[in-house]
């Protein structure tokens, strides 16, 4: 029988958040791929971003070609995480936790309080600090002294660079990739008009729509468009719809088209109507709100020192900072600051690439040499 991955939730017990809030019970979901070595040195954590979550691979070679295909149902990082990949499982340890917030199996928002119902708008703020924080706890139930490499990207490389400071000694190498040292004004005004959309729809109920049987979906898809309007280049998105119709999209023509779209109904307008419905079917709104909200208050800074350089001296870890050449969300030169401003010889890459933000994901072929190297 094959086993590719193994998927379990650790419980944890009265944690207290960087907001002094204490969660009396805690869960952490997570999936893990490969065997932890005698030695427990050979240990990967891959940190997802917002929307991601812990099946970063099928763990197998060939997914279609396996006994029960359904069960070996391809990652987010299927190009670069699995049997002889970049982050080789027949190597490594690989673990990839839910983050702390999120609405894959980790405490959220949907998860149940000691009331049994939903958190909705009783859960905390929760900071990209707790999320690490709370990995270094899973880190100990595991067994990992330290980790061989703590990577990830966006807000996964929030996470991966938080891990760095919050547990210096416990990470060997880190890879941070498309993702800064804090966020900008440009970014959390992203972050701003987000959340709005959410909580701006009717059915958002103040975060307390499940227990009424509501859900807002316009204001969560509306979040989903505004965001992936920054993954995505805008010269990509010329090139691939230019002002074409709907309609002249003989194989997507059959997409929902909503009753307000009128005469015009762009080929860009429904890529985006498909990209909103995609992530509504599967992604929790308080959740996407919580992450976002963390994302955009991401500074490491906070509580360490207003000079970065300084913020960052803590870090033992050897640092790969990637970043994406068409990245309007995170560009290059922010990037860069972070690169410049840590301690040691840091490794820099630039994806080239047309797909924005998104590059750290649709590159796998691009990124895989240079994580393979460093990984070594
Ligand atoms: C399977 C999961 O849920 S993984 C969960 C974890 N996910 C993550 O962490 C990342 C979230 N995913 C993403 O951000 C994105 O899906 C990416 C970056 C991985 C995909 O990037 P790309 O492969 O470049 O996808 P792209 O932007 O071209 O979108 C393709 C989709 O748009 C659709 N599309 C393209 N043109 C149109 C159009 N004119 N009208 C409607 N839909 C359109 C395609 O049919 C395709 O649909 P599908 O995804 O349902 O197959
Ligand atoms: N598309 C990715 C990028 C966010 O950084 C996601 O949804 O998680």
């Amino acid at each position: 029988m094959q086993v590719a991955s193994r998927t379990a939730v650790a419980e944890f017990h009265d944690v207290v958040l960087e907001s002094g809030y204490v969660f009396e019970q805690l869960h952490i979901a997570y999936e893990t791929y490969g065997q932890l070595n005698a030695e427990k040195s050979n240990a990967v954590l891959i940190e997802h971003a917002l929307t991601g979550d812990p099946h970063v691979s099928s763990g197998v070679a060939n997914p279609a070609a396996a006994e029960s295909p359904r069960s070996f149902a391809p990652g987010w990082w299927e190009e670069v995480v699995g049997p002889g990949r970049a982050i080789d499982t027949n190597e490594f340890f690989v673990v990839c936790a839910n983050a702390l917030g999120g609405c894959n199996g980790s405490t959220g928002p949907t998860s149940p309080s000691a009331d049994g119902l939903a958190h909705g708008s009783r859960f905390p703020d929760v900071s990209i600090r707790d999320m690490a924080a709370a990995e270094v706890l899973l880190s100990d139930r595991l067994g990992i002294p330290a980790w061989h490499a703590v990577i990830g990207g966006s807000m996964g490389g929030a996470r991966a660079l938080e891990f760095a400071l919050v547990a210096p000694e416990r990470v060997k190498r880190a890879t941070i990739l498309a993702a800064p040292a804090f966020s900008d004004a440009d970014q959390i005004a992203w972050a701003h008009t987000q959340i709005q959309a959410i909580e701006l729809d009717p059915d958002f109920c103040g975060g307390d729509y499940a227990v009424i049987g509501r859900f807002p979906r316009r204001g969560l898809g509306l979040a989903r468009q505004i965001a992936h309007l920054t993954y995505r280049a805008d010269s990509e998105l010329n090139e691939r719809f230019a002002n074409t119709r709907q309609e002249q999209w003989p194989d997507l023509a059959h997409r929902p088209r909503p009753a307000s779209a009128g005469d015009a109904y762009y080929a860009i307008q429904s890529y985006l109507d498909h990209q909103a419905t995609k992530l509504v079917d599967r992604f929790d709104a308080q959740s996407y709100r919580i992450l976002t909200q963390a994302l955009r208050d991401h500074d490491v800074r906070r509580g360490r020192s207003t000079n970065l350089a300084e913020a960052l001296s803590a870090a033992q870890a050897k640092f790969q900072v990637i970043s994406v050449s068409s990245d309007r969300l995170y560009p290059p030169a922010q990037v860069a600051r972070l690169a410049a401003a840590l301690p040691g010889d840091v490794e820099t890459q630039v994806l080239d690439s047309w797909a924005g933000h998104d590059g750290f994901l649709t590159e796998g072929v691009q990124l895989s040499p240079h994580l393979r190297r460093f990984l070594t």
